[in-house]
């Protein structure tokens, strides 16, 4: 398995994400935000966190713009999966790969602190090694966390089970307590919690890496 992750300026998140994938068993490039072709044959790609160009305009917008970002649409308009991890999840939204927004907290402060998260979805390749309704902890680290979409969109997204995670209290004034969703194929998934800094038991809390070892174990026919 191949996974590419995208390294923008500011992005912070790229080599925790690179060595989860890796501990895992996958083959990791870094891919600079200036190229515009993905290596060959990567199966998927991981948008990680960080303050992208500063977090100029809105968190994740100019991200959205670079011409790697146009590779990533490519793949995953072909079928191909990916990963965004908060950073990577404002970017994702910004390209329109997954609907809806994130707006600053609710409080209005920077969040850095390990979260709990009920598993609202085990039918993803990503969520399969979780029991659904099961809890996990991966820490969060963002002041633009707060998921908002239009009434029929989170009807759509409840109705096609696409809510992966759901704060398990209320973190960030996200509608519904959505921490993270899925794509309508299921092959994409923007959270804000960071799966890849609960991956290594020898840190802290480790689970996270059920999330990276369903993704390895996978076959991927895209
Ligand atoms: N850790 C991150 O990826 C931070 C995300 C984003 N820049 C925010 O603060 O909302």
């Amino acid at each position: 398995m191949k996974a590419a992750v995208l390294v923008f300026p500011g992005s912070n998140c790229d080599r925790d994400l690179a060595v989860a994938f890796r501990n895992a068993g996958f083959q990791v490039d870094m891919v600079w935000h200036k190229d515009s072709d993905l290596p060959a044959n990567v199966d998927i790609v991981g948008v990680p966190g960080g303050f992208s160009f500063g977090d100029y305009l809105r968190c994740g917008a100019i991200a959205a713009r670079s011409p790697i970002t146009s590779a990533l649409r490519s793949h995953v308009e072909r079928g191909g999966y990916a990963i965004g991890i908060c950073n990577g999840f404002q970017v994702l939204l910004e390209t329109g790969l997954l609907p809806g927004a994130l707006m600053r907290n609710a409080g209005l402060k920077f969040i850095c602190k390990p979260v709990v998260l009920d598993v609202a979805t085990a039918d993803s390749d990503f969520t399969r090694g979780y029991k659904l309704g099961q809890t996990v902890t991966f820490p969060v680290a963002h002041h633009d966390g707060n998921y908002t979409t239009d009434e029929a969109t989170l009807a759509r997204l409840k109705g096609e089970d696409r809510v992966a995670f759901r704060y398990a209290q209320d973190v960030n004034g996200s509608v519904d307590r959505i921490a993270g969703i899925l794509s309508e194929n299921r092959r994409v998934l923007g959270l804000m919690p960071h799966p890849e800094r609960a991956a290594d038991p020898a840190l802290g809390p480790a689970d996270g890496r059920a999330l990276f070892a369903a993704l390895a174990a996978t076959r991927v026919a895209a």
